[in-house]
């Protein structure tokens, strides 16, 4: 058996070394489950030749790193930036917004994946703990959904849109749920996704968006069609609750809330991402983090 040994505070600690570990570490730029399972096992048979029986997790590193620049000198490049990542000190928050229905759940489920990360928080929940603190009398608002709150606002302005006016003062209670999360992850130095339609670009504090690890995505679907279809997949799950019929009237006022995301994401700077293609948005996402955090230009 092969050990692999850390150091956690001064003391060490060791495991054994496993390839399915290694595999999903080096699945970094969609290679594939089976292909980077080929190259975990190529890792272990060199490990055995050089009849190494205990070696430290940064040798590993080293020896992974010469594997992969004799085999792709861009996946080496790519498994280098995301060990950076990995190794920085600060918490990684990585927040994905839009409107109903573009994909924000499924979308960091699958970048939590990509970069092993452990937690992913929707804001759907932190909403529904509130409805249970703050009663629909003193907020109506969030007790309805984000496209439809404008019905219970108890005097609409006159000066703007009424499902966007809704919208805002749905997502801007929410956001106070959202804020804790990110103070809570960063006092706990927790990496964390935190995804729904309650990410909001501008509605988080400039205090904490300036001072962390933390980077904003917007997604989209640029195609009405498209969005439709996502509600069917969606709603077509045997184990979905939701029902179709109710995104299929809310429909217009879901779009409303979109064009509402895009113009704040223009105004505050965060990545715009029509979400057609998965591999493409995840590709656009990896590639965003790392720029911003480890000063890597697109290695894709
Ligand atoms: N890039 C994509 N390609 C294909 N299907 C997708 C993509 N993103 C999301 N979906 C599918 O669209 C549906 C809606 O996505 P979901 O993540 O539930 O949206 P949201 O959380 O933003 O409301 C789901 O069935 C999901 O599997
Ligand atoms: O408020 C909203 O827009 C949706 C958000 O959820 P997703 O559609 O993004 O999952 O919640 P709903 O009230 O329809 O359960």
């Amino acid at each position: 058996m092969i050990w692999v040994t850390s150091n956690v505070d001064g003391e060490e600690y060791k495991e054994p070394f496993s390839k399915g570990i290694m595999s999903r570490s080096l699945n970094i730029s969609y290679i594939g489950s089976k292909r980077a399972y080929e190259l975990a096992s190529e890792i272990e048979e060199e490990l055995i030749k050089k009849d190494m029986s205990v070696i430290s997790r940064d040798e590993l590193a080293d020896i992974v790193l010469n594997h992969l620049i004799t085999v792709d000198p861009k996946i080496a490049e790519k498994y280098k930036s995301l060990r950076l990542l990995r190794n920085s000190k600060k918490p990684l928050i990585i927040l994905i917004g839009g409107s109903s229905g573009v994909g924000t759940s499924s979308m960091a489920f699958e970048l939590a994946n990509r970069l092993r990360l452990k937690n992913i928080i929707s804001t759907d929940m932190i909403r529904e703990v509130m409805r249970k603190i703050v009663s629909k009398d003193l907020s109506p608002v969030i007790h309805k959904s984000s496209y439809d709150a404008y019905e219970s606002i108890r005097t609409p302005s006159l000066k703007m849109d009424k499902i966007v006016e809704g919208f805002i003062t749905h997502a801007d209670v929410v956001n106070v749920g959202i804020e804790a999360i990110i103070e809570r992850s960063i006092k706990e130095g927790i990496s964390i996704i935190i995804e729904g339609v309650h990410v909001v670009p501008g509605f988080i504090s400039k205090d904490l968006m300036e001072n962390n690890n933390i980077i904003m995505f917007t997604l989209m679907i640029d195609d009405e069609e498209l969005h439709k279809q996502r509600f069917y997949l969606r709603c077509s799950q045997p184990w979905v609750k939701r029902s179709l019929e109710n995104y299929m009237e809310n429909f217009e006022s879901i779009r409303k809330t979109q064009d509402f995301f895009v113009e704040q994401a223009k105004i505050y700077d965060s990545h715009i991402i029509n979400n057609i293609e998965i591999n493409e948005t995840i590709n656009q996402m990896v590639s965003a983090i790392l720029e911003k955090f480890v000063g890597v230009n697109d290695v894709r």
